[in-house]
Order: structure tokens, then sequence, then C-alpha cells
């Protein structure tokens, strides 16, 4: 129940507000992945010269017949998932340490800035010609960065809802999910518009950018409202814990969602521990192995789970091609089939939870399940991939891999929820903030495992 005193959120502001910042955290990864074609065709453009074939394709689709004449040499899917990961291994670890030296605005604010700069110098780079090698090490180096940036402004932002109600993680979650539909209709928009090759990508390029500009608005309009500086006031007394408490937010999920009593009265403890400024280090540092005990099940699930997602998804994914002669459909096959199939299904598969959360706390094969899932990887490897060199094309159809795609997003919005929503009830409410933090870790492990793997399979085609 609200306090009399409690201003309220009008007009909903502060809600929309978390959830742009929300969307505005997954961007990078999100633009980035959905646009893999463009950076195959500029990786591509200095053989195509080399051949005598200056003409340049009018559509990021037709990267697909590019790719086939130029080897990949450079194995960018890869590259690009495992230098998108790995930053957010290590920014979530460095996240813990430096909250305390660095105010939150300035890494808040800061985090925002480099990543807009980042995407204005990528939208910028479309117009610039260069060879094949310059290109890819930019485009690396530009990821690498703004995915840093990325995880310092998620984990900081993860601080700070700590002091909001649990809604607003929802909300900020929900945004989360939702920048990947984002980034796969700007993809689509930007192609339906029959522009050239160029003036598509950099249409879609500026879309991020705005977004990002819209999110630091939304950022510093939080401080001008009065309900959200009821809340931010707490911060003055207590220095919130930022390093990212992804998980802690959805950790506060089970209990209200399934309307579970006991789960809503850890979560209550949960958030007031959080505000009173966490757990003693000590007892904290006492408690992380047996904390480790306790949840090892749901920590071994989420890194099998996105371990699994990442190590096809997008590397081999993306490179699948229609194998229809209609062109309409080949163009938007990728961006379609891939991308917002992918996106939508496992935002439905993450809302499952909120109705069920089988098979409960007390299982032990959810690892066992969750790696069941690995039959997706040689399915998608014999789907209608043109740069097979040892295996062949087993699955022709189109509707094989949409039917694929379908049951492997939303096996993984569900494998990745369950774990979270499962951890806090095994352990006890004053371990819920070091729950927090290892399963965060174990997520963020399972991502670069799974982006690590992925060369392994590449290798195999
Ligand atoms: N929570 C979270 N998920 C991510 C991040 N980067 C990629 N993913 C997930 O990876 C999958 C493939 O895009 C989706 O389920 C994304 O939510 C990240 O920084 N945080």
């Amino acid at each position: 129940m609200p306090r009399k005193d409690e201003p309220q959120d009008k007009f909903y502001f502060v809600t929309i507000i978390f959830l742009i910042l929300g969307l505005g955290t997954l961007l990078p990864w999100n633009f980035f992945i959905t646009a893999i074609p463009y950076f195959q065709t500029r990786l591509c453009s200095e053989i195509h010269t080399l051949y005598g074939n200056s003409s340049k394709s009018n559509d990021f689709s037709e990267s697909r017949n590019v790719t086939t004449q130029c080897r990949d040499e450079f194995n960018f899917n890869n590259w690009m998932t495992l230098l998108a990961q790995l930053p957010l291994l290590l920014c979530t670890l460095l996240n813990s340490f430096i909250y305390q030296w660095i105010p939150e605005r300035v890494r808040i604010a800061g985090s925002m800035l480099a990543i807009l700069s980042l995407f204005i110098f990528t939208a910028v780079l479309v117009e610039v010609e260069m060879d094949a090698q310059s290109f890819f090490d930019l485009t690396m180096a530009t990821i690498w960065f703004i995915n840093a940036f990325c995880a310092i402004l998620q984990g900081s932002l993860f601080g700070l809802l700590t002091l909001f109600p649990q809604h607003y993680s929802s909300m900020f979650l929900s945004g989360q999910g939702m920048a990947g539909t984002f980034a796969a209709l700007a993809m689509l928009l930007s192609m339906s518009s029959g522009a050239n090759h160029q003036t598509t990508a950099l249409g879609y390029f500026v879309t991020p950018c705005f977004g990002t500009f819209i999110s630091i608005i939304c950022y510093f309009l939080l401080y001008r409202l009065d309900f959200a500086q009821y809340y931010l006031s707490k911060s003055n007394t207590n220095s919130s814990k930022t390093y990212e408490l992804e998980t802690k937010a959805e950790l506060l999920h089970p209990g209200e969602e399934n309307g579970d009593a006991a789960g809503q009265k850890k979560a209550v403890l949960l958030l007031k521990e959080a505000e009173a400024g966490g757990i003693g280090e000590e007892k904290q540092s006492i408690s992380v192995c047996i904390v480790l005990k306790k949840i090892w099940v749901m920590a071994l699930t989420i890194v099998i789970t996105f371990g699994v997602t990442l190590s096809v998804f997008p590397a081999i994914t993306a490179k699948v091609v229609s194998n229809s002669e209609d062109e309409g459909w080949t163009k938007f096959f990728n961006p379609v089939c891939c991308f917002l199939i992918f996106n939508i299904m496992d935002w439905i598969g993450r809302s499952i939870t909120s109705k069920t959360l089988w098979p409960g706390p007390d299982s032990k094969y959810l690892p066992l399940l969750a790696a069941i899932r690995f039959i997706f990887v040689p399915l998608f490897m014999l789907c209608h991939i043109p740069d097979h060199i040892y295996l062949p094309t087993f699955f022709q159809n189109d509707a094989w891999f949409i039917i694929f795609m379908i049951f492997f997003s939303v096996s993984n919005g569900y494998f990745v929820s369950l774990p979270m929503c499962l951890a806090p009830k095994k352990v006890l409410p004053h371990e819920g903030e070091t729950t927090g933090a290892l399963m965060t870790f174990f997520l963020a492990l399972g991502l670069s495992v799974g982006a690590g793997l992925s060369f392994g399979f590449k290798a195999l085609l």
C-alpha cells in the first residue's frame, strides 16, 4: 500500500522512462547483430572489386549471395558475438569495484554519451569508403567499447532500480526485451524504403542514435520528477550497490507474478535489504560459497541456456539463407525469420514464467532440460547455409528454419527466466544480494561461453 505522503507516478512518466532506459541498454547488441548482412557486404566489397565486379547491391539481402563468393575470411559473426559479450563479463566484474569511486550520474550519463558517440561513428562509417581490413578493425573496436559502456550502464541502472518499487524493474526488463524487436523493425523499415544499400544502412544506424538520445533525455528528466526524486533521495542516505543487479531485479519477480505470498514476502525483504544498503561485506564474503552451494543448479542452467543460444545465435543462424525463388521473401527472410521471430518468441518464453515455474525450485533436472536445447545446434547447422564445406543442407525448406527458430527462442526465454525466478526461492532473505550478483555473473559467463563455442561450430559447417 502506498503511504499517504508518497508522490504519485503522474501519467506513468517514471514507468515509461524506465521502459525506454531498458530499451536503450540493449540497443547496441541488437542493432549490431541485426545488421550482420550489412557488415558482411562491406567486408566483401574488396573482393568484389578484385574480381572486377564493382556493382553495389541494392539491399542487405544481396550480401547473402556475396558471402558465398567471398569465403567469410573475417569470421565476422563469431568475432562480433565474442567481442560484444566478453566486455559484459569483464565490466560486470569491473562495475562491482568502480561503483564506489565513480558517482552513479557520471557512470550512467557518461556511458550513454559514449554509446551515442559510437553509434554516430558507426553511422558516419557507412559513408566512408575504406579497405575491408580497416573496416573490420574499426567495427570490432566499436563493438568492444559500445558493449563495455553498455555493461556499465546496465549495471548502474539496475543499482538505481533497487531504490524504486519492484514494478519499475519489471518495466526496465520489458524495455530490454523490446530492444531486439525494435532493431528488427528498424531494419525492415529501412529495407522496405527501397533506397540503395548505403542509404538503407545510414537510415538504420541513425535510429539507435535517436533511441540513445531519447534515453539520455529520459534519464535527466527522471531527476526532475517528484515521484522519482522521492525514491532517488534514498541514494543520498545509502550508497546503492551497483554491480549489475539484473538478476536481483528479476529475483524480485516471482512472488509478484505468481501471487505467491511467501515469494512476495521474500521479495519485500530483499528490497528492504537493498534499500538499507545491503548486507555487510564481511557477511557477504562468507556467504558466497554457501549461496553457491544452494543455487548451483540455477547457475548451471543459465550458463547452459545462454551457452547453447549464443553458440549458434546469431553466428550460425544469420548465415541461413532462404531457399525460395521469391525475391521479396528472400530479401526479408533474415530480419524476419531470424531476428524478429527470435525476439518476439524469446519475450513470450520469458513471460511464460509468470504463469508456471515448472519443474520447480527443487528439481535437479533443470540443467539437463536446458541441455536438451543443444539439439538446436546441429539442426541449425544443417539448414540452408551456402557456406557449407563439410556438412550437407539437410533442411532445404525455409519452414524448417522457422519452426526451429520458434522452439529455440521460446525455450531460450523460458530457461533464462526460470532460474532467475527460482534462485531466490533457494536462499535466505539476507543472501538475496549475493545471489543476485552471482546469477548476473553466471548469466554473463554463459553469454561469453556461447560466443566462444560459436567459433568451433562455425569451423564444422
Ligand atoms: N540480460 C542480458 N541478455 C543479453 C545481453 N546481451 C545479449 N543478451 C541475450 O542474448 C540473447 C540473444 O540476443 C537474448 O536472449 C538477449 O536477451 C545482456 O547484456 N544482458
